[in-house]
């Protein structure tokens, strides 16, 4: 792996130019056609929204996008490359994620979840970061400076010592987007990052989430919380049984009557039917 020291924000292409281009994405499982012909486009500076009723495929296409599946059909480019379909050489090319279900080392500490985190942007690769190899120990007292500042970064600073499985819940998804952000992504992708907070804890997140837009890192999330991303997002795509709705600014997806039939199970013309009640907070 090769070494990148230069912070993310320094090396941000041109606000607005596309990062991150899924065209016509299709995954099937079997035969459930979990995503269907699924665009969409994340340029830089923006934060995105995905957003749709339990079951709508935004979970799986996040992982066509990030490595974990190999799409049925359609294509997924980073900076107008094609992506490898492995997860940690997504990770290499600029994309970061953080998962719905919460993915530390329990139990290692806050730091060294972050410091695990680092391995595609230091020589020593990930297996030598858990064993503690000598070239790990070499590059660790550099690595360590840089995890502590996205710890800072996130407010976990001074539990860095601490197990990652003793820290509150809200923490926990804390800490993963500060591992996440220590690959120095140009992108991250954020699955549910409020799920199980209290409202402060949202708020906080949120205000996060445009601190990580304001040091040049594109924003794709995915959310069941409708006031966050509403007030968070440029622009929201809403997905209903695997196919894009509707994609829009905030206004233009509030004001979408089939979106508003979607979440609310009324049928809908084009397919978009009969969804139970969303847990939109
Ligand atoms: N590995 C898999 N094998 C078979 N079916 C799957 C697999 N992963 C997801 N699915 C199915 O694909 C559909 C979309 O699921 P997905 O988890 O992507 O939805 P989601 O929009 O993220 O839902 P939620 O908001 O509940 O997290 C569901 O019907 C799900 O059961």
């Amino acid at each position: 792996m090769t070494e990148t020291t230069t912070a993310t924000t320094a090396e941000a292409p041109t606000p607005g130019t596309p990062l991150l281009q899924a065209s016509n994405v299709v995954m099937r499982f079997g035969g459930l056609t979990a995503v269907n012909d699924v665009s969409l486009t994340v340029n830089t500076g923006e934060i995105i929204g995905l957003i749709g009723p339990n079951g709508a495929g935004k979970t799986t296409f996040f992982n066509c996008l990030t490595g974990l599946y190999v799409p049925t059909e359609g294509t997924v480019t980073y900076q107008g490359q094609a992506l490898p379909p492995k997860p940690h050489k997504v990770t290499q090319a600029g994309m970061a994620r953080t998962f719905q279900n919460i993915r530390l080392f329990h139990n290692m500490t806050v730091l060294e979840n972050v410091l695990v985190g680092r391995h595609t942007r230091t020589k020593e690769g990930l297996i030598s970061a858990i064993l503690r190899g000598p070239g790990y120990r070499r590059e660790e007292a550099e690595s360590r400076a840089k995890a502590m500042e996205y710890l800072d970064f996130v407010g976990l600073a001074k539990k860095a010592e601490t197990l990652a499985r003793n820290l509150p819940y809200g923490e926990q998804r804390k800490l993963e987007i500060a591992r996440a952000m220590a690959s120095e992504p140009g992108l991250l992708l954020l699955d549910e990052p409020t799920a199980g907070m209290n409202p402060q804890e949202t708020r906080a997140t949120e205000e996060l989430v445009f601190a990580i837009r304001d040091r040049g890192i594109a924003v794709l999330v995915i959310e069941h919380d409708m006031r966050f991303i509403f007030n968070l997002c440029d622009r929201v795509a809403v997905l209903v049984q695997g196919s894009k709705l509707v994609e829009g600014d905030a206004a233009t997806v509030q004001g979408d009557e089939r979106v508003v039939a979607a979440y609310l199970g009324t049928p809908v013309e084009g397919g978009a039917d009969s969804t139970t009640p969303e847990e939109n907070q």
